[in-house]
């Protein structure tokens, strides 16, 4: 057990998928995993572990924000022996050939993240995916046919903004979208050196206005969980 996840040592996988939302973990769970069980309901950021096609796998939510994916990510990694981190969430476009529903591949992740503005004194860090399943990703992707857009992302800590053209200068430098946790993730497996992708599915678009609901953010986006699955 550790601070935030009740867990005993070896009740969850190697590879982990991670959702901002502990009610997409849920689902993942239900939907995906054979013979899943819960691990984890403290703050109700349930964790579960299950098989698919017979390897183990677990799914646990991250919350919101860089600050809380850094906690899980941390003990899941210290304390778990978690190697696989791989975020399945949801992002805003930020451009117009970036349309809701698409799959974004975050090779890298942009941000204004105060915590590696701490971290590293100000000076810039590059939070990038893990080549190894960025590479499987990119392939499982094919033999599925799902089409991906693979780029730069960007890392916010804020999800209302003051200046809401601010995002048009990301924009305009070729960044596809916006999320709250991958500059996070990739800085904390990086530490430990172990791996972390996220895979992305666009919710909304800053560019069109069009969004979907929150119930659909929690239960229809199948093709990047199938992409994840595919990387245990
Ligand atoms: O859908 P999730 O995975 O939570 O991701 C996005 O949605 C949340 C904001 O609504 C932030 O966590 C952002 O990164
Ligand atoms: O962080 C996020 C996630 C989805 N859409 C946004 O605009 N921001």
């Amino acid at each position: 057990m550790s601070v935030h996840i009740e867990a005993k040592k070896g009740d969850i996988a190697e590879t982990i998928l991670l959702p901002g939302d502990p009610l997409r973990a849920k689902w993942i769970a239900e939907t995906f995993f054979d013979n899943p069980f819960c691990f984890n309901k403290i703050r109700n950021m349930f964790g579960y572990t299950g098989t698919f096609n017979g390897t183990r796998i677990s799914v646990m939510g991250t919350g919101m924000g860089v600050p809380s994916i850094s906690i899980y990510a941390h003990e899941l990694i210290t304390e778990y022996g978690v190697k696989n981190l791989i975020r399945v969430g949801s992002a805003g476009s930020y451009q117009k050939h970036v349309k809701i529903r698409d799959i974004v591949l975050a090779m890298a992740a942009s941000s204004n993240s105060g915590v590696n503005e701490l971290r590293f004194g100000g000076a810039d860090y590059a939070p990038t995916a893990n080549f190894d399943l960025f590479k499987k990703a990119l392939d499982v992707a094919k033999e599925k046919n799902i089409d991906i857009k693979a780029g730069n992302v960007f890392t916010s800590d804020e999800f209302y903004e003051d200046d809401f053209e601010s995002y048009k200068k990301w924009s305009k430098f070729g960044v596809l979208c916006v999320e709250m946790e991958s500059a996070g993730l990739y800085t904390v497996a990086a530490k430990h050196n172990v791996n972390a992708l996220s895979i992305l599915t666009i919710s909304d678009s800053l560019v069109t206005g069009e969004r979907t609901t929150s119930k659909e953010r929690e239960t229809t986006f199948i093709e990047m969980v199938e992409i994840a699955m595919g990387l245990a």
